[in-house]
Order: C-alpha cells, then sequence, then structure tokens
C-alpha cells in the first residue's frame, strides 16, 4: 500500500525548474531511494512532501489525504519527521538535551508526565550515540551529529522518516549499522525515503529506487533494476563536477546488490 504519492509536481523557481512533473509514491513499510545527481531537484522534492516548498503544481498525497496545502507542523502532527542535509541541532544543549527538547515538543502536556530520562535513553542507544549523551551537540563528530538527527526525528514517532544524505559523516561500520537500523524501523512501520549519495549504503537497504535528472523522474524500480538502467548511467555519467557522475556510476557498476 502506498503511504505517499508525489503527483506530477512541478517547482520553479524563476526561470529554473527544479522538480519538472515529478511522479513517484513510497509504499508503506519500505526503505525507498531518491537519487540524482547533483542539482536533481531531490531536496526540493523533500521540502514539497514536508511542506516547506509549495509547488508551483501537482499534488502530494499522505496516507490517502491530500497534503498540498497543509501546513508544516500539521504534516509533521500526521507523522512526516524528517532531517537536512544541514544539521540543525541546538549546538549548545548536550546530546541527550536535544533529544529531550524534541521528546517535549512531541508529547506537548504529556510530556510534564514522562516517567525519567527512559525514553531519551532508549533513542540515544537505538541510534548508538549513548556514549555521547553528556557531550555538547557542538562538539561531536559530524557522523555523530546525523544520528543524533535521526534521534530527535525519531522522538516524534514518525510514519513517514525523511533522511537528507544521513550517512554523510559516517564511518564504514557506522554505515552498516545505520543501513541495518534503516531496515529494522521499516520493518515496525517507520517508512523511510532517503536522498543518498553512499550509492552501497542505497544499493544495500533500499526497496525501491526514485532516480531525478533536471528535476524528472528518470527511472524506478528495485536496485538490481536501477544498478543496471543505462538512463541512470547517463545522468551520472553526464554529470561533470570533480568526477562525482563517474566515481558514483562507478559504484552503481560494482555495487553488489545483497538479497534482503
Ligand atoms: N530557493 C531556490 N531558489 C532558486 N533555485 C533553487 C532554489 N532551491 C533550489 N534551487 C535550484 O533547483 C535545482 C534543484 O536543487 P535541489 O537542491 O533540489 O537539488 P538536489 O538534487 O537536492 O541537489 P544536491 O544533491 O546538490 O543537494 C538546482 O538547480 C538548484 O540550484
Amino acid at each position: 500500500m502506498s503511504l505517499l504519492q508525489v503527483e506530477d509536481v512541478v517547482v520553479q523557481f524563476g526561470g529554473v525548474t527544479a522538480v519538472n512533473h515529478a511522479t513517484f509514491e513510497v509504499v508503506a513499510g519500505s526503505v525507498t531511494g531518491l537519487i540524482g545527481p547533483n542539482g536533481a531537484g531531490k531536496t526540493t522534492c523533500f521540502n514539497v512532501i514536508t511542506g516547506l516548498q509549495r509547488p508551483t503544481s501537482g499534488h502530494v498525497r499522505f496516507d490517502g489525504r491530500d497534503i498540498t496545502r497543509t501546513a508544516v507542523h500539521r504534516r509533521a502532527r500526521r507523522g512526516i519527521g524528517r532531517t537536512f542535509q544541514r544539521l540543525e541541532a541546538f549546538g549548545s544543549l548536550t546530546v541527550a538535551d536535544n533529544v529531550r527538547v524534541a521528546l517535549d515538543i512531541h508529547e506537548g502536556f504529556r510530556g510534564i508526565f514522562r516517567p525519567g530520562d527512559h525514553d531519551v535513553d532508549e533513542l540515544l542507544e537505538r541510534v548508538g550515540i549513548a556514549e555521547y549523551a553528556a557531550e555538547r551537540a557542538d562538539s561531536i563528530p559530524t557522523g555523530t551529529a546525523r544520528l543524533l538527527e535521526l534521534a530527535r526525528a525519531l522522538a516524534c514517532q514518525p510514519r513517514l522518516l525523511l533522511l537528507d544524505e544521513p550517512s554523510s559523516g559516517l564511518d564504514e561500520a557506522e554505515t552498516e549499522a545505520f543501513g541495518a537500523l534503516l531496515v529494522e524501523l521499516a520493518g515496525e512501520g517507520c517508512t523511510v525515503l532517503m536522498v543518498e549519495h553512499d550509492m552501497d549504503l542505497v544499493m544495500s537497504v533500499c526497496d525501491e529506487i526514485h532516480v531525478l535528472d533536471f528535476g524528472s523522474v528518470i527511472a524506478a524500480g528495485t536496485p538490481a533494476e536501477i544498478r543496471v538502467d543505462p538512463k541512470v548511467q547517463r545522468a551520472y555519467l553526464g554529470y561533470s563536477d570533480e568526477g562525482q557522475g563517474a566515481h558514483v556510476a562507478e559504484s552503481l557498476d560494482e555495487t553488489k546488490v545483497l538479497a534482503r
């Protein structure tokens, strides 16, 4: 069953068409990837889904309801959570306090009756950063800060979690643990839509992948299908900046698609 539907969405910034009649859906309980070269329109799509960006035309449906004109905070209340490419934690608070604030905002009045810090500790354990609980958020490594963002997003118990480049700054072992956590979360009913440049991660954890290029969806399918799709290879190879395209195309080719 489809939890999210993006229908024929167009976003124009003056003369720039950032999203060009994009249509895709995210199946409930899946880990879905949204990939594409730099500037393809991925973050703009996230902004349309969360309500930060009003589309020029098109619709967004969440759980069967049209939310195209629903305010950002109402979408969050309905269960859409997100992390940002740029880190958003409160630098002067501790890691634990950052999660506590997210829980307090989510729980509102009910939070007063929260028994101790059990839920804060649990979230930190879950994302693997419990040892940093007492550290200031501006003193932790970037990868750890990304996991903190994830813990803060999870504090709101999202049904759909949008992650924008969540693995940047994580080392290999952390990325592997992170991938396993995403699969676990999806299995528990927290559907994941992820923008990610690490193709090994995308190919190993995603059930389905949508590929954007110049704002349009150029391919959709399983990792095995996307990996060998010539349109996808061309899109990445056509990207000239610092050889990133060639590198990604190479890793698309080399990536082993793990059995799920
Ligand atoms: N607020 C804005 N005003 C004008 N142009 C914008 C704005 N936001 C994005 N764009 C342009 O829209 C296009 C899509 O940008 P977007 O950030 O959505 O791409 P992306 O796929 O997320 O890129 P990246 O992988 O580099 O983060 C780009 O050409 C970008 O320069």
